[in-house]
């Protein structure tokens, strides 16, 4: 079952939410307002129709956000989620459903229906993942200024990844730029340090490594702090699901760091981004060219060190 969901967001950055009705599958829980695809239907036309049919507007213009495939028992769909910009008219309740408008980190996860978490994990991620090059711990002030620019310039997620580091100098680095970071919405995270941004707080998450995913039975932090997961391959993804907020995938192409290991490419990237319902970064030989590519694949977005600072 195709069903598409469509994320209406206004001038605010507020987005509407649709509450599902008594009697119906999870009622009571919010979702994006949408409905099955019909046969022959392309994706930006059923949503159309079903904005339409349930809210009396008439969307302009869509743009793919993520493609979320769940199983509900018996019940497996691909919840298809487009992000909606602009449209005619004002949304009215023509099914009767509650309505509201709701900044996305205003919006609670347990409040949704399951398949609808991830959509909004991927409305709150940006589409670029800044990850800092390996350093000797001599070039701490540099990098610190480095980060304090682009914390600055508006860099909203940072991983901090200085394989030569002490745990307990990224962990002062990141105390030291947290309160810029906080201040402009920006996110930290550690390289595998769980206890390092369980003991910063919020703003700072942790990224965790292949080896490192299959040790928690639940997140092991709270959901205010997010949780990537570098993946390589379904296993690692699958594994990273229910406990990770989002994934990295690599090498999509070939990259220094990892000069032996082999690129996955975008047809595969593609493949397993469609087999999760996580929102995966494209890593590996990645600089922003390669952001349009990455989002036609179905990719948040991309993730790198070489083409990003
Ligand atoms: N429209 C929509 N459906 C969602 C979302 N999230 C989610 O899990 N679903 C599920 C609920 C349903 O099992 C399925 C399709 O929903 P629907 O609204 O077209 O159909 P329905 O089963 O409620 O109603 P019916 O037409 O079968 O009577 O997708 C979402 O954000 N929007």
């Amino acid at each position: 079952m195709h069903v598409m969901a469509g994320v209406l967001i206004d001038s605010q950055g507020r987005v509407l939410l649709a509450q599902r009705p008594p009697g119906k599958h999870l009622a009571g829980l919010w979702e994006f307002p949408g409905g099955k695809l019909e046969a022959g239907e392309a994706p930006a036309d059923g949503l159309v129709r079903e904005l339409h049919e349930e809210l009396g507007v008439e969307a302009t213009v869509s743009e793919p956000l993520i493609r979320v495939p769940w199983h509900y028992g018996e019940r497996s769909l691909l919840l298809d989620a487009r992000m909606v910009r602009a449209w005619q008219g004002e949304p009215a309740s023509l099914d009767g459903q509650a309505l509201q408008w709701r900044f996305p980190d205003a919006v609670d996860l347990g409040m949704l229906a399951p398949a609808d978490q991830h959509i909004l994990r991927a409305l709150q991620l940006p589409v670029r993942y800044a990850i800092t090059a390996d350093a000797p711990t001599s070039a701490q002030d540099e990098w610190q200024n480095c980060l304090r620019r682009a914390i600055a310039a508006g860099e909203q997620m940072i991983l901090l990844r200085f394989p030569q580091w002490p745990p307990a100098r990224i962990r002062a680095l990141a105390a030291t730029l947290l309160p810029e970071a906080r201040a402009r919405g920006a996110r930290l995270l550690l390289s595998g340090d769980v206890d390092g941004a369980l003991a910063l707080g919020e703003g700072v998450g942790v990224q965790l490594k292949a080896a490192q995913i299959g040790q928690w039975q639940e997140r092991p932090l709270p959901s205010t702090q997010w949780i990537g997961a570098s993946c390589h391959d379904a296993d690692d993804l699958g594994r990273a699901l229910g406990i990770a907020d989002f994934a990295t995938l690599s090498p999509v192409a070939v990259t220094a760091t990892h000069p032996d290991a082999s690129p996955l490419g975008w047809s595969a990237f593609t493949q397993l981004v469609d087999a999760s319902p996580l929102p995966v970064y494209a890593l590996g030989g990645m600089t922003m060219e390669q952001l349009e590519p990455a989002r036609q694949a179905g990719g948040q977005g991309v993730a790198g060190i070489r083409g990003f600072w």
